[in-house]
């Protein structure tokens, strides 16, 4: 491997340069192998011809191999596409450079000044999206997502310059109108004016959006082979599932600014995301999230060694069938069919996905896909649904940090910290944290009861008890 070439412009064959049209918080895999492969797709076909910058979102260092590589890498699309096994390697070069407002606030403020950029997309994962007062910025850039993006509308604004098409990917219920929200709150505590918020709210189009791609990341492991393969090296590889869906709640001209449908895209323009988002985050995302605590407490690594495990598999099968397709307001003839191939993804044999890489920030994660399936349950049947409740424990418990270190906000890890110090009262006080869960789940009836069972069955038995009992 020493040998071959890392990836950059020099060993390809000439590559198009498109003017910039997007700006793109989050450079993560997600990203790279959904938004930056779908404008590829469309600049290949001569209908975008455009290209995205992007923005370090949290981070004061950005990673050194996007410049190494000229800003391209592969998207390794592996799994069955109608019905055909596919394992089809892709170069994109959609992104065009970076810019880290950390380390040069002036760069990031004037891409406000190009009129040819006027979308803006991101995935900052659900932790991005959130409101935390701060400061108006001055030399230096506000830590943020959101305030980041209101010091660069208001750049924006100032130089008399149209708005923007703000359409957001994180998986958090209408996560345009979230994000406009926290924008609106960011002027408010600046005094930016009247006639900015104005402006900000009528000039720029901020979109709800959905995204569906099973995204592992990088092929770990598997370097040396994939660089004999390509003839180069690629530290920004990614692999996906070849399935892909993206929901965009916006207005019907959207369609004609950026055609992805038209480019052969699974992406749907509608008034009305509400049932594909529900329909997606509970019964993919959740199941996602019900298994990462029970699976890494039971030793497992990958969604693929959940599916093939046979407590599990019951387990996962059960949540989706009794709980999570009953609570949902859709008719059954478009859930059954969407659970049965969300089974069928995470059996994908050709894709690694980490159960570690899903645990990422799984406070929110649990807050967004499971929590609401629970309340929704506990009111409507007056009784708790045995599996959500289970994950949400051992969830709690895996936060205890000794089994498996929590990858979390700090702000999170310490509230958890600060409750496990007296496992006695652990329970009514982590619930009691309207901050991590919207309210006081300790109004739930005999949810504090549930989960202290739970967890003390996780701390003497282990995760299979728990499981047994449940399949
Ligand atoms: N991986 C998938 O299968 C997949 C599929 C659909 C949606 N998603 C979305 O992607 C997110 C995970 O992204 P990934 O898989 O690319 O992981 P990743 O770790 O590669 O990327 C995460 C990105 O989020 C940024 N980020 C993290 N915390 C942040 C914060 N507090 N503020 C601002 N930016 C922050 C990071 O800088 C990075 O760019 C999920 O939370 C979800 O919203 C992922
Ligand atoms: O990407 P995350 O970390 O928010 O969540 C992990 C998975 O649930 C998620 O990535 C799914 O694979 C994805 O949402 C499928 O479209």
């Amino acid at each position: 491997m020493e040998t071959l070439p890392g990836l950059s412009r020099g060993i390809l064959p000439e590559i198009a340069e498109h003017p910039e049209k997007v700006i793109q918080f989050g450079g993560g895999n997600f990203m790279r192998a959904f938004v930056d492969w779908q404008l590829q797709k469309m600049n290949d076909q001569g209908l975008f011809g455009g290209s995205a910058v992007l923005v370090q979102a949290n981070s004061p260092r950005t990673d050194p191999n996007f410049a190494k590589q000229d800003h391209l890498f592969t998207v390794l699309l592996s799994g069955i596409e109608n019905g055909e096994v596919v394992d089809r390697a892709e170069i994109v070069s959609s992104i065009r450079r970076s810019v880290n407002p950390y380390q040069d606030y002036a760069e990031y403020l004037a891409l406000a000044d190009n009129d040819r950029l006027s979308f803006i997309v991101s995935n900052t994962t659900e932790a991005g999206i959130v409101y935390r007062s701060e400061e108006r910025p001055e030399e230096r850039a506000p830590s943020g997502f959101p305030a980041k993006l209101t010091a660069l509308l208001h750049r924006r604004y100032m130089l008399g310059k149209p708005g923007f098409t703000v359409i957001p990917c994180e998986l958090i219920d209408r996560n345009g109108e979230r994000l406009l929200e926290i924008v609106n709150k960011h002027a408010d505590d600046w005094n930016l004016g009247k006639a900015f918020t104005s402006w900000l709210n009528t000039q720029n189009t901020f979109c709800c959006s959905m995204v569906d791609r099973i995204v592992p990341g990088f092929p770990h492991g598997r370097e040396q082979e994939l660089a004999a393969r390509f003839g180069y090296a690629d530290k920004l590889a990614v692999t996906a599932e070849p399935y892909m869906l993206w929901v965009i709640e916006g207005p019907e001209s959207l369609q004609d600014q950026l055609p992805l449908a038209r480019a052969g895209l699974n992406v749907i323009f509608t008034p009305d995301m509400t049932p594909y988002r529900e329909r997606k985050v509970h019964l993919l995302n959740g199941p996602h999230t019900a298994m990462v605590p029970l699976g890494l407490l039971a030793g497992l690594e990958t969604v693929e060694d959940v599916m093939k495990d046979e407590d599990f598999y019951a387990f996962i099968r059960l949540l989706i069938e009794q709980e999570l397709i009953p609570m949902l307001p859709l008719p059954l003839d478009e859930l059954e069919p969407y659970a049965q191939s969300v089974l069928e993804r995470f059996r994908n044999p050709s894709i690694r996905h980490e159960l570690r890489s899903i645990s990422l920030n799984s406070i929110s994660k649990f807050k967004a896909r499971l929590l609401p399936i629970l309340l929704r349950f506990a009111r409507e049947r007056g009784e708790l649904p045995p599996r959500i409740t289970s994950a949400f424990a051992a969830l709690l418990y895996s936060y205890r940090g000794d089994k498996i270190p929590p990858q979390d906000e700090a702000s999170v890890t310490a509230i958890f910290d600060r409750a496990w110090s007296d496992p006695n009262r652990f329970v009514t006080d982590i619930l009691s944290e309207t901050s991590l869960w919207g309210v006081d789940l300790n109004k739930v009836p005999e949810l504090a009861t549930r989960l202290e069972s739970h967890i003390r069955e996780l701390e003497s038995s282990g995760p299979r008890t728990l499981l047994h009992q449940l399949v």
